[in-house]
């Protein structure tokens, strides 16, 4: 049977449901995944300076291939993008600058050092998003950025991240597509502090002074992530869940969930439905925490496919901006970000598939018996064959095919790199 066969049967019994398979297709495609391009490069960047990465966040594996300058990181996620269905967007973080050579500190970064970022990303019709770099930087060596007791340092990590917002708002008036910054920080202690609160109030202040720089945000709309812990700042983080939700909540700005930044059996998941209630947008980062914050490529595990059924069933497609943040240097990089992105993907389509009204009234009648029943059954639905129509309709490899790709890129380019 062909694929287009095995789509017109599989088909028929998602329509039993009523579902309109071919609207939910085309519906698909327009849902862009913020595709991080650190996992090209093992969060390394290309400052002229380079640095060892910091900030409690690790990067295990020695893959051979990795992209050393930004054409190739460039060249590595064109072909990832060629084996993933949709258009997408790609996330920068500031560390990606390009100064010809010249060292340019990070209080000092320009528009212009990503103009070639931009101007692929116009070629390839891709939105651009970014993060400023609070990491990997003798100033954030002692662990402490925006919350740090020095107003000196405090001062350069603002001026950093002030500088990131207009690179990102050249980026959304250049590509007509509102970009999203993200601020991370690793901020905290590795022993039971003393004070908690005195940082928190610094970090409070420096995000206030950050954000009295206003940007429109047709161009760039900015974003807050927590973590519960890193590596060095085991006992307490500055920014906190509840220090981010409330300064998002209070200040119109974005919380960002990751996966990975909460406590073992907390999940992203459930909390979607919670703030979609207080606020019209939210950002994701999806990982895959396995024992810690280890940033493992996503798979199709029951927590993706729920937080594909919450983004769906709550109708919140164009209110959550899906970003990923995995890295893993133990494979072969473009086959990580084409393994995790295509699950999103698939999340995201499986959940497009659920009857999903049919599925609440069920609940709102108490009718949990058949509520558990439809939803088990429902994933051995042929969910398969519709996914591999979509990959062919958008010209991507069905299946596993794409690996043949990813083994000639691999014999042809990645290992003729030192
Ligand atoms: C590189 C990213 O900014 C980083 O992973 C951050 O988003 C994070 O999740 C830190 O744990
Ligand atoms: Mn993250």
């Amino acid at each position: 049977m062909t694929v287009k066969e095995n789509f017109e049967n599989a088909k028929q019994q998602y329509e039993k449901w009523g579902i309109n398979v071919e609207d939910v297709l085309k519906k698909l495609k327009n849902v862009p995944i913020s595709i991080h391009c650190w996992q090209g490069d093992d969060i390394g960047g290309f400052e002229v300076n380079q640095q060892e990465l910091s900030g409690g966040i690790d990067v295990t594996g020695n893959y051979p291939g990795k992209a050393t300058n930004p054409k190739e990181l460039r060249s590595d996620l064109e072909k990832a993008l060629s084996l993933i269905p949709g258009k997408h967007r790609v996330n920068l973080h500031a560390i990606y600058a390009e100064t010809e050579g010249e060292v340019v500190d990070r209080d000092a970064i320009k528009p212009q050092h990503f103009e070639n970022w931009v101007n692929w990303a116009k070629k390839n019709g891709l939105g651009l998003d970014f993060n400023p770099t609070l990491f990997s930087h003798p100033k954030a060596d002692d662990g402490l950025t925006l919350a740090h007791p020095n107003k000196e340092i405090r001062d350069f990590w603002i001026r950093h991240t002030v500088a990131s917002r207009k690179i990102a708002e050249y980026f959304g008036k250049e590509l007509g597509t509102s970009t999203l910054t993200n601020i991370w920080i690793p901020d905290g202690y590795k022993d039971i502090p003393s004070d908690r609160l005195t940082p928190r109030k610094r970090l409070k202040e420096s995000l206030d002074e950050i954000f009295s720089v206003e940007i429109d945000e047709k161009y760039n709309v900015d974003a807050v992530e927590s973590k519960l812990f890193g590596i060095g700042s085991e006992a307490y983080v500055v920014g906190s869940h509840e220090f981010y939700m409330g300064y998002a909540l209070k200040n119109n700005k974005l919380l960002l969930l990751d996966s990975g930044h909460y406590h073992p059996t907390e999940v992203i998941s459930n909390k979607i439905s919670s703030m979609l209630l207080y606020s019209d947008e939210l950002a994701l980062h999806v990982s895959r925490p396995v024992r810690w914050d280890s940033d493992h490529v996503v798979i199709l595990d029951d927590e993706l496919r729920e937080i594909g059924l919450e983004i769906v069933r709550n109708d919140a497609l164009d209110k959550v901006r899906i970003g990923l943040d995995f890295f893993d240097a133990s494979i072969n990089r473009i086959a990580a970000w084409t393994i995790g992105t295509r699950n999103m993907i698939k999340a995201l389509l499986y959940a497009m598939l659920t009857p999903n009204d049919y599925l609440k009234q069920l609940q709102e009648d108490g009718n949990f018996t058949e509520r558990l029943a439809l939803m088990e059954e429902l994933k051995t639905y042929p969910f398969g064959a519709i996914w591999d129509y979509y990959c062919e309709q958008m010209g991507v490899p069905v299946g596993e095919s794409w690996l043949d790709e990813v083994k000639s890129y691999e014999e042809t380019v990645l290992s003729k790199r030192n």
